[in-house]
């Protein structure tokens, strides 16, 4: 399987944000996105998940075959905002997520002892610190397959020890043959992973 962009541009507002943007990430490759605030990451995410049409170009997995004929589906989206519920418990919260998401993969209480918050499922999310929300939402990842994992800032909020957590899930995921995308400001510990940089850097 591959993920493959040819000359994609994205649009915010009737404004092109980027354009001619190219790259291929096939099974157990890493594509970190790079550049100052406004370049454009988040768009191309977006895009990526289905979230927002692109401009103009190509965007296809290749040899995903009938399980995968489509990029968005075959993506899973962990963005700025962790898509939980804030009156639902973290459990009530990826249980919905697993009914919606399909492809079980891990147990709720497999995923939450993956990042390290087996202690609090039963608190409500609006409860959780910033970084045990990313936490949470990190466990979205664990309970239902998805080939592609689409991480926007990921580490963002998240302490030492999660950090090196979740550095092991995402090597975990590649060595599965899965691929990740991820926008970044910060090294995530994914050796040989690929880098596109999008807009200029700042000076
Ligand atoms: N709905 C919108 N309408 C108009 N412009 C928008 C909209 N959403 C985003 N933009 C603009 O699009 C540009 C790209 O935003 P984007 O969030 O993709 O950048 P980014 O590279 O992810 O930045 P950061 O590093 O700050 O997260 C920014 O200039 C932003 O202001």
């Amino acid at each position: 399987m591959r993920l493959a962009a040819e000359a994609l541009s994205g649009e915010r507002g009737g404004e092109v944000i980027f354009s001619g943007t190219s790259f291929a990430v096939a099974c157990g490759e890493a594509l970190l996105v790079t550049g100052p605030n406004g370049a454009g990451k988040t768009t191309l995410l977006r895009i990526l998940a289905g979230l927002l049409r692109p401009a103009a170009g190509r965007l296809a997995l290749d040899g995903g075959g009938e399980e995968w004929p489509d990029v968005g589906p075959a993506c899973h989206y962990l963005g700025h905002f962790n898509a939980m519920k804030t009156a639902l418990t973290v459990e009530e919260n990826l249980v919905f997520w697993q009914r919606f998401l399909g492809q079980a993969r891990m147990t709720v209480s497999e995923a939450l002892e993956a990042v390290g918050l087996e202690d609090i499922e039963h608190l409500p999310f609006g409860y959780l610190s910033t970084g045990q929300r990313r936490r949470a939402a990190i466990a979205r990842l664990l309970i239902s397959y998805r080939p592609v994992w689409l991480l926007d800032e990921p580490t963002a909020g998240l302490d030492r020890a999660s950090e090196g957590r979740f550095g092991q899930l995402m090597r975990g995921h590649l060595r599965e043959g899965g691929m990740i995308v991820a926008a970044t400001h910060l090294p995530l510990g994914l050796e040989g992973a690929g880098e596109l940089r999008m807009g200029e850097e700042a000076t």
